[in-house]
C-alpha cells in the first residue's frame, strides 16, 4: 500500500499505491503512517520523498469509504499532515498525475512540492458536499493568500502544474523524472532550516479588504450554487484561517465538516460522482456490454451543418484532436459557420495558453471546411447537426449512405426525432445512432446516446467511446419522442406555463426554481433558447397554426390541457432574448438582462379574462412541487418503459445537461430524499385538482415502488419486472 525504500542511502522514498488513483483509504493512510514512522526513526534517512505509484500522486480520500462510520476509518489524514510537517527531516512531495483533496493536503503538509508539467492539483471537496477537512482550508490560504485560496476551495477547480507554480502551490515543475527531481531537491535541503516551509506556522497574508473579499465570495457562491451549503461552509473555514490561530482554525474546519456531514448534501454529491462514472458501464438486455463489445477506432470525423450545435461539435472534436471535415449546404452558410468555428477554436487556444500550454495551437485537431459530400468518403464517423426537420435529415442520411465508406458510423444530433425513421433510409441502419449534444456543445459535459431498434452493440460501444474521447459523459438511452432529457423537460416547462395561466408571474416561478437550485428558471431558459423553436415544432405537428383543425378549443388538445400562451407570444414577434422580448423584456435584441415586462402583465390579465380563468395566489411550494414532481413522474414512466435503464441515468442527464443542482443528487435521487410516498400523495392531489393535466397522474412504477415499501433507489431497478427494455 505505502512502501518505503532507501535511495542513495540518505533519502527514503515512500510510494503510495492503491490503484487506480491511489485514493487514501484507511488502509493506505495506516500504511503511510507506518512507512513515515520507519523513515523518521531510521537514522540513516536524512530526507523523505512521497510519491504515487503509476504516475498518479493521489486523488484524495477514498470516497467509497465515506459511508463508513468515522471511527472505523482509521487514523486521520490531518494528524499525518502534522506529523510530516513537524518532522525535522525535509519531506518532498513528488506530484505526478493528480494531487486532489486529501492528496493535495498531504502535499501541503510536506515541506516542498515538485510537480510534473502534466499534473493537476486542487481541492474538489466542495463538489462532494464537504470541505477540505485535513487542514486544506488552513494551510492553503497561508501558502497562496486568501483570494486565490478562496477561488480554489469554493470552486473545486483543478489547476494545471504551471498555474500551480505561478500561484505558489508547487515549488518546481519538471517535464520528466519527477521523483528523481524530488530526490535531488530533498538531498539539497538536508540540514536547512524548515521553519518557513511549515505552512501551519506561517501568518496568513491578509489584504486590507479581506472582509469585503469574503463577503464578495459569499455573494458569488450563493448565486452560483443556490441552495448548497458546502461552498458557504468553505468560506467560513477560510474566514477562520483569517481570524484565528492555526489550531483554532483547524477546530473550526472540523466543526464545519461535521455540520456538512450531517446534511444530505455529501451523500447526494457522492452519489452523483459515482453515477457519472457508472453510466459508462452500459449493458444491454442481450448481455452485450461495455466489457464485451469493443468500439471501432475513430481517427477522423465529419460534421454536417454549422449552426450553433454544429459549430460546438466541430470544436469539441478538434479539442479531442480528431481531424474534422465540416460541411455546409452553401457558400454563404459555410463562410459564416467557418468563421464562427475559427473564433471558437481561437478562444480554446487562448484558454490553453492562459493555463500555461506552450503549444496550444498544435493541441487541436485540424478542421477542413467543405461544400462537397465527396470529402466525407473516408471519415470514420459523421455527425449530422442540421435543424430539426425529418425530411431534411432523411435526405442527408440517404446521401451519406452513398458517399461514406461502409464502415462509417452515422450519427444524428437530433434532440428528439425518431432515430429508427432516420436509420430506415440508410443502407446501414445498424450503424445509425443518436448523439444528442447539449449547447454549447464544446462545453457541456452531457451526451445522450440514443439507441434505435436497429443500432448494433458495436455502434453503441463506439458512440460511448466517442463521448469519452470528447471528455463528455455519455448516457445510453432508448428511442422515444424527445428521448429522456427533453421529454421530462417539456412537461416541466409546460407546467410552469400552466401556473402562469393560473396566476403566477414568470419571474416568481423562475425565482422559486432558481432558489431550489436550478441554474435557470423555465421562463429565462425559454427566452434564452428562443421561443420560436418550440413554436415551429408545434406548428409542424399541428398543435398550433394552419394544421390545427378548426374548432379545436384554445386550451385543449384531445383530452389534455394545452396553453396557447407561448404561441401567442411568438405570433406577437416575442421570441425571447433574440428579439428583445419574450416572457421578459431585454435592453435590446440579443440582450441578456431579463426584466419583468408590464406589457406581459396586461396581456396576461386580458388572456385570463378571455379564457375565464380565475387568478389565485400560488405558493412557492406549489410551484416547486408541480414543476418538479411532474418531471420526476415522467422519470418513473421512462424507467417503466425501459427508455432509461436506471434512475442514475436520468440523474446524470439532469445534473450535466439541464442545470439541476447536484447537491440534491438529481431528480430521481431528490424524489428518494423527499420520500416516494410524499411524491405520490402530492401527485395524486395535484392530478385530482387538475384532471386535464394527464401527466400529473402518478406512474404505475412509482405506485408499485410505494406499494413495495419504498425500497432505496439502488433497488428500484430490480422492481421494474420483465417488461421490454428499449435499450
Ligand atoms: C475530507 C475529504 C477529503 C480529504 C478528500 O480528499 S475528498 C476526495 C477529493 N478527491 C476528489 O474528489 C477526486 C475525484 N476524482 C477525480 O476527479 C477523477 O476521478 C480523477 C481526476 C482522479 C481521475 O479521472 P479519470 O482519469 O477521468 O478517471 P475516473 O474519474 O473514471 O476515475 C477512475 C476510477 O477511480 C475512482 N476514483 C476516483 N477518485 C476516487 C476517490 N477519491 N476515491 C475513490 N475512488 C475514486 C473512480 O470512481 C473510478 O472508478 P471506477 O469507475 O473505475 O470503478
Amino acid at each position: 500500500m505505502a512502501t518505503f525504500r532507501h535511495i542513495c542511502d540518505s533519502v527514503a522514498v515512500i510510494t503510495l499505491s492503491n490503484p487506480p488513483v491511489n485514493a487514501l483509504s484507511s488502509a493506505l493512510i495506516q500504511a503511510l503512517q507506518k512507512a513515515l514512522g520507519e523513515a523518521i526513526r531510521d537514522s540513516a534517512v536524512e530526507a523523505i520523498v512521497i510519491c504515487g505509484d503509476k504516475g498518479k500522486f493521489c486523488a484524495g480520500a477514498d470516497i467509497r469509504e465515506f459511508n463508513k462510520p468515522s471511527q472505523k476509518r482509521g487514523p486521520h489524514l490531518l494528524l499525518l499532515t502534522d506529523l510530516i510537517e513537524s518532522n525535522k527531516k525535509p519531506v518532498v512531495a513528488a506530484i505526478e498525475g493528480v494531487a486532489l483533496g486529501g492528496g493535495l493536503e498531504l502535499a501541503l503538509g510536506c515541506h516542498y512540492r515538485v510537480a510534473h508539467v502534466q499534473a493537476r492539483v486542487g481541492l474538489p471537496e466542495v463538489l462532494l458536499g464537504i470541505l477540505p477537512a485535513a487542514s486544506g482550508t488552513q494551510r492553503l490560504p497561508r501558502l497562496i493568500g486568501i483570494a486565490a485560496a478562496l477561488t480554489l476551495i469554493t470552486t473545486g477547480k483543478y489547476v494545471p502544474a504551471r498555474e500551480a507554480l505561478k500561484l505558489g502551490i508547487v515549488d518546481k515543475v519538471v517535464g520528466e523524472n519527477t521523483v528523481d527531481e524530488a530526490i535531488r531537491l530533498a538531498k539539497k535541503v538536508i540540514g536547512q532550516p524548515l521553519g518557513s516551509r511549515q505552512l501551519s506556522t506561517l501568518p496568513v497574508q491578509c489584504p486590507p479588504n479581506v472582509e469585503a473579499l469574503l463577503a464578495e465570495a459569499m455573494v458569488k457562491v450563493k448565486k452560483q450554487f443556490r441552495g448548497a451549503q458546502s461552498p458557504q461552509a468553505c468560506i467560513e473555514a477560510v474566514r477562520a484561517a483569517v481570524h484565528l490561530p492555526y489550531t483554532e482554525g483547524i477546530k473550526k474546519e472540523q466543526e464545519l465538516y461535521q455540520f456538512l456531514n450531517a446534511t444530505h448534501e455529501p451523500r447526494a454529491q457522492q452519489y452523483a460522482f459515482f453515477a457519472e462514472r457508472e453510466v459508462a458501464k452500459w449493458t444491454l438486455p442481450s448481455g452485450a456490454s461495455w466489457k464485451t463489445v469493443s468500439p471501432q477506432p475513430i481517427h477522423t470525423a465529419a460534421v454536417i451543418g454549422l449552426g450553433t450545435m454544429g459549430r460546438g461539435i466541430v470544436t469539441s472534436l478538434a479539442k479531442a484532436k480528431i481531424p474534422v471535415v465540416a460541411l455546409e449546404q452553401d457558400k454563404r452558410q459555410l463562410d459564416i459557420g467557418s468563421k464562427a468555428v475559427m473564433s471558437l477554436l481561437d478562444r480554446e487556444i487562448l484558454k490553453m495558453e492562459q493555463l500555461g500550454h506552450t503549444e496550444a495551437t498544435n493541441s487541436l485537431g485540424p478542421v477542413r471546411f467543405t461544400l462537397d459530400y465527396d470529402e466525407l468518403k473516408d471519415v470514420d464517423i459523421v455527425i449530422e447537426a442540421v435543424f430539426e426537420n425529418m425530411a431534411l435529415k432523411k435526405d442527408i442520411f440517404r446521401r451519406l449512405s452513398v458517399v461514406c465508406k461502409p464502415e462509417a458510423f452515422l450519427c444524428t444530433n437530433t434532440s428528439g426525432l425518431n432515430i429508427d425513421e432516420i436509420a430506415s433510409v440508410t443502407n446501414r441502419p445498424q450503424m445509425v445512432i443518436g448523439t444528442h449534444f447539449f449547447s454549447p456543445a464544446h462545453i457541456m459535459k452531457l451526451l445522450e446516446v440514443v439507441r434505435g431498434c436497429y443500432t448494433s452493440s458495436t455502434t453503441i460501444s463506439t458512440a460511448m467511446r466517442l463521448a469519452k474521447m470528447l471528455g463528455k459523459i455519455g448516457v445510453l438511452v432508448g428511442n422515444c419522442p424527445s428521448f429522456v432529457g427533453n421529454r421530462l423537460m417539456r412537461l416541466y416547462v409546460e407546467q410552469a406555463v400552466f401556473l402562469v395561466e393560473e396566476g403566477s408571474k414568470p419571474e416568481e416561478i423562475d425565482l422559486a426554481l432558481e432558489d431550489f437550485g436550478l441554474a435557470m428558471g423555465p421562463f429565462r431558459m425559454m427566452d434564452l433558447a428562443g421561443l420560436d423553436i418550440g413554436w415551429k415544432a408545434r406548428t409542424e405537428i399541428g398543435l398550433t397554426g394552419p394544421k390545427l383543425p378548426i374548432g379545436t378549443p384554445a386550451r385543449q388538445r384531445g383530452s389534455k390541457r394545452y396553453s396557447p400562451l407561448p404561441d401567442i407570444l411568438c405570433e406577437q414577434g416575442r421570441f425571447g432574448q433574440k428579439s428583445g422580448q419574450g416572457w421578459y423584456k431585454y435592453e435590446k435584441s440579443g440582450g441578456r438582462n431579463a426584466m419583468p415586462d408590464p406589457w406581459l402583465y396586461n396581456f396576461l390579465s386580458e388572456y385570463r379574462c378571455i379564457h375565464n380563468l380565475k387568478t389565485r395566489n400560488i405558493t412557492q411550494e406549489e410551484v416547486i412541487e408541480r414543476c418538479l414532481y411532474i418531471l420526476i413522474n415522467q422519470g418513473f414512466k421512462v424507467l417503466e418503459e425501459g427508455i432509461a435503464s436506471d434512475p442514475k441515468d436520468i440523474d446524470v442527464i439532469y445534473n450535466n445537461g439541464y442545470g439541476w443542482p447536484k447537491h440534491t443528487g438529481g431528480p430521481m435521487y431528490y424524489a428518494s430524499l423527499v420520500g416516494l410516498p410524499v411524491v405520490l400523495t402530492k401527485l395524486e392531489k395535484y392530478y385530482e385538482d387538475n384532471p386535464d393535466i394527464l401527466d400529473l397522474k402518478p406512474s404505475n412504477f412509482l405506485k408499485k415502488l410505494v406499494a413495495s415499501g419504498t425500497p432505496p433507489l439502488k433497488e428500484w431497478r430490480s422492481h421494474l419486472g420483465s417488461q421490454s427494455s428499449k435499450l
